[in-house]
């Protein structure tokens, strides 16, 4: 059984699809299915109203065709715009088989863009793109089948600057990258997927689900569920916002420790330890530490990093200290290691290890490699990587957290979680989004980062 989970990029998608046609099926039978899928979601949402259905050259088109004739075969008024004519043998039959008139343009109620799914190969011509913002423009409701035309199924980028935005889009068979991808995620509005039978890819990628979290067993204790030092630096209100997260993240036991002598509003529950820096982290019971948010980027600052990287205890990378990690920091580690940059702290990791890609998924991937660490590239499309495993994306959260400090609380929770299971980092990055995701969203609209950390405890019923 596949999951359907699965993320699969156009080459995968193709061979999984030839794998079914070498067996039972046919193109014409996959299309059929993937057809009639989209066809009971677009019924559903039509409701009774008349739909427009947009028929491009290849499959995709043939699965316009197919939608067209069933929703006409139960009663749907439907016209078909099809400004070229098919030209693979399925999308031929398919047209065939809807045998009705097809017209230039149309105007009213749903409109189903099948202009162009995932052979979609350079950008739209000016006449191709003015007819699909025409005819989107023209309706009310707006379904994109497999994806909206224009956007580049493996990477998600936007081949034309101005496409339309749908309400509904419907994915044949697995999800695309560009389904949790941005810019492309943006035009899709609500996301569905269609089971046609494609099979489980070893070692696909995936779009993370929603997790179980195990609440503290009977014998719990404080050390027994993690103990987590926060390293304090120049900006001391970053590391307390980030143990203030930690706290709501799970973790038994937060404390801060800095060599600083700066005043610290260090609540009173959370411990703090003042040491010099070559006696950081000298607590044998340590299950993670996470250093980065307001530890300030001087010549102080990388000391401080250096030296806790060589203890080699379970780490989490986030701010000032992506813009201070080098290769030699790194060398000899065994213990796990998460950095959380945004983008451009994910450009100055790229630098700094000699990563290019040739767009974002691959650079995430490669920095995973070359960092031996997980990555969590966070931004509106997380992706989470891991050497040898496959990437992870995460659904998109409330973009509310477009806000100061969201990304210190996320840090807090990461680091959390990896103390309460170091073993493994990449599900408790997972872990970590989702909680801030769902504390986003109980927090409601214009949160500060602070009211954000205020709800997680809140956040975790929903994963109990
Ligand atoms: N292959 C299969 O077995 C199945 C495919 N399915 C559908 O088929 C789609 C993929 O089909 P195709 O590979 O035919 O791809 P598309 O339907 O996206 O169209 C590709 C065709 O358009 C041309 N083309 C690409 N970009 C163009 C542009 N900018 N302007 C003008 N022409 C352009 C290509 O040369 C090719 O002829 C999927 O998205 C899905 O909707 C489904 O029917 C399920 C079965
Ligand atoms: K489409």
């Amino acid at each position: 059984m596949p999951r359907p989970d699965q993320i699969l990029t156009v080459a995968q998608m193709r061979a999984a699809e030839q794998a079914l046609i070498d067996g039972e099926e046919t193109v014409s039978s996959l299309m059929e299915r993937a057809g009639a899928g989209a066809a009971d979601y677009i019924w559903r949402l039509s409701a009774g109203r008349p739909v427009t259905v947009l028929c491009g050259p290849g499959n995709n088109g043939g699965d316009g065709y197919v939608i067209a004739r069933i929703l006409r075969e139960r009663g749907v008024a439907v016209q078909v715009v099809a400004p070229l004519e098919p030209r693979t043998a399925a999308a031929r039959a398919a047209r065939a088989s809807w045998g009705g008139e097809t017209v230039a343009h149309s105007a009213g109620e749903v409109f189903v863009d099948c202009l162009f799914g995932s052979g979609l190969a350079r950008s739209l011509d000016p006449a191709l793109e003015r007819l699909l913002n025409d005819l989107a423009g023209a309706h009310r409701l707006r379904i994109a089948v497999d994806l909206p035309s224009g956007v580049d199924a493996d990477s998600g980028a936007c081949l034309n600057a101005d496409l339309p935005v749908f309400d509904l889009t419907i994915a044949l068979g697995a999800w695309k990258p560009a389904h949790w991808q941005m810019p492309a995620m943006e035009l899709m509005g609500a996301r569905r997927l269609v089971d046609i039978g494609i099979a489980q890819v070893a070692d696909a990628m995936r779009v993370s689900t929603r997790p179980h979290l195990a609440g503290p067993p009977m014998g719990a204790h404080k050390y027994s569920r993690g103990l987590l030092s926060v390293v304090g630096g120049a900006m001391p209100g970053a590391a307390v916002l980030a143990a203030r997260a930690a706290q709501g993240g799970g973790a038994g036991y937060v404390r801060i420790e800095t060599s600083g002598r700066e005043g610290l509003p260090v609540p009173p529950d959370i411990v703090l330890r003042r040491v010099p820096t070559e006696e950081l982290l000298h607590d044998r019971w340590i299950d993670a530490v996470l250093i980065g948010p307001g530890l300030g980027r001087g010549s102080e600052a990388q000391a401080i990093l250096a030296a806790v990287l060589e203890r080699d205890i379970p780490t989490v990378c986030d701010a000032d200290a992506l813009h201070l990690l080098e290769p030699p920091m790194l060398q000899g580690r065994t213990a796990a290691l998460i950095v959380t940059p945004h983008e451009g702290e994910r450009e100055a990791l790229s630098e700094a290890f000699g990563v290019v890609g040739d767009a974002r998924i691959e650079e995430v991937v490669e920095l995973a490699e070359a960092l031996s660490a997980v990555v969590l590239a966070k931004g509106p499309d997380t992706l989470i990587a891991a050497p040898g495993t496959p990437l992870t994306f995460m659904p998109p959260a409330s973009s509310w957290l477009s806000t100061a400090g969201t990304g210190d609380v996320l840090a807090g929770l990461v680091a959390s979680r990896l103390a309460a299971s170091a073993d493994d980092p990449v599900r408790a990055a997972e872990e970590a989004c989702w909680l801030h995701a769902e504390a986003a969203r109980l927090a409601g609209p214009a949160f500060s980062a602070g009211l954000l950390a205020a709800h997680l405890p809140q956040a975790w019923r929903a994963f109990l």
